[in-house]
C-alpha cells in the first residue's frame, strides 16, 4: 500500500503521484502510460485540463478495474472562466463524480479576485466535487493572500522542487508547513532530465553507490527528506518500480542531504534548458 500524508482537512494523500503533464510528446495519448502506472502500483494520478488528457486518464482508470476508493485523482483549474463550470468539465472528461484534489494551477488565474475565486473553491469542496482543494505554483506572498481570506485553507501547494531551486523554494515549503499545508514537488528529477552535467550529479552518484540505488531514487528521497510529496513520471516500467520503492529505502543521512543542498545552491549547469513558465 503506497504511503500517504494526512492533509489539514483530514483526508490522506498518497505521497507518490504519477504525472501526466510532461513525459510524453506533445498531445501523445497517455492512456497506456497511465494504465501502466496503475498496474505498477501508483494510486495517485496528476492531470490538468491544459494537458489535454483528462479523458485519457478517465479511460485508463476504467480500464484498470480499480475501484474509486483505491484511487487518488488530482486535477486543476487552469483555463480561466467560471470555476464551477471548469470543475464539472473536468469531472465529465474524467468520468468521475468527484476528484480527490482540485488545484488552482497558477496564482495569476485568481489574482484579479483572490477572495471570490477561493470562495468558489470552498464551494467545490462543500458540494463534494473535490474532497480537498489547494493551489499550485504559489509563493509565500500568494499563499498568505489566500490564507488571510480562507474559511477552508488550501490543503496542498504543488510547486517545482529540486536541488537547483531549493534555495528559492525553501521559504514557500516552510511557510506552507507552518500553516498545515502539504507541499507537493514536481520536476524533482531536474538534475537528471532537464539539467544534467551540473554540480548535483557527482554528489547524487556517490550516495546512489553507497545505497546501491538509482540516482532518481536518491533525488526523490531528497525531496521526501524535505517533507515534500512527489509528483513524477515515466513511460518506462522499470523507472515506475524505482519511484515506488523510494518510500521503503533507508533515509539519506543529514550530511548527504546537506551535500545535495550545497551542490544545488551552486546552480544548474549553463547548458540547462530554461524553465518555462506556463501559468
Ligand atoms: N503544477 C505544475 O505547474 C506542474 C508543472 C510541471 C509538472 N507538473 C506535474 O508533475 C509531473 C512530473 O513533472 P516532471 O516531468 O517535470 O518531473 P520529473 O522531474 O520527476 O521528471 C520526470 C522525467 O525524468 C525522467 N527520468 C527519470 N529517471 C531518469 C534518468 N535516470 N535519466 C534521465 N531522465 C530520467 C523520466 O523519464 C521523466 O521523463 C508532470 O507530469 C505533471 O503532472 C506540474
Ligand atoms: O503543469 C504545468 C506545466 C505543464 C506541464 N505540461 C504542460 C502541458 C501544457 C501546458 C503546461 C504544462
Amino acid at each position: 500500500m503506497p504511503t500517504t500524508v494526512k492533509l489539514n482537512d483530514g483526508n490522506e494523500m498518497p505521497t507518490m503521484a504519477f504525472g501526466t503533464g510532461s513525459v510524453m510528446k506533445e498531445k501523445e495519448d497517455v492512456t497506456g502510460f497511465v494504465e501502466q502506472a496503475l498496474d505498477s502500483g501508483f494510486d495517485h494520478i496528476d492531470t490538468a485540463p491544459i494537458y489535454y488528457n483528462e479523458n485519457q486518464v478517465g479511460a485508463a482508470i476504467r480500464e484498470s478495474g480499480l475501484s474509486r476508493e483505491e484511487l487518488y485523482i488530482t486535477t486543476k483549474y487552469d483555463f480561466g472562466g467560471p470555476i464551477q463550470k471548469a470543475v464539472r468539465d473536468s469531472l465529465d472528461k474524467l468520468g468521475l463524480k468527484s476528484v480527490d484534489l482540485y488545484l488552482i494551477h497558477g496564482p495569476n488565474l485568481i489574482e484579479k479576485d483572490v477572495e471570490g475565486s477561493w470562495k468558489e473553491f470552498e464551494k467545490i469542496k462543500e458540494d463534494g466535487l473535490a474532497k480537498s482543494i489547494g493551489v499550485s505554483n504559489f509563493n509565500v506572498e500568494q499563499l498568505r493572500k489566500v490564507i488571510k481570506i480562507a474559511r477552508i485553507k488550501p490543503a496542498v501547494n504543488q510547486i517545482n522542487f529540486n536541488p537547483y531551486n531549493y534555495a528559492s523554494q525553501k521559504a514557500a515549503v516552510e511557510y506552507a508547513a507552518k500553516h498545515g499545508i502539504v507541499t507537493a514537488g514536481y520536476s524533482g528529477l531536474t538534475p537528471l532530465s532537464r539539467s544534467p552535467g551540473g554540480p548535483v550529479d557527482p554528489v547524487v552518484s556517490t550516495i546512489a553507490a553507497r545505497l546501491n540505488v538509482s540516482a532518481a531514487q536518491v533525488l526523490l528521497k531528497w525531496v521526501r527528506s524535505k517533507g515534500v510529496a512527489v509528483v513524477t513520471t515515466s513511460s518506462k516500467k522499470e523507472r515506475l518500480a524505482e519511484y515506488l520503492a523510494v518510500e521503503e529505502l533507508p533515509d539519506l543521512t543529514a550530511a548527504e542531504i546537506a551535500a545535495i543542498d550545497a551542490a544545488g545552491a551552486k546552480g544548474p549547469p549553463s547548458t540547462a534548458s530554461p524553465v518555462v513558465h506556463f501559468l
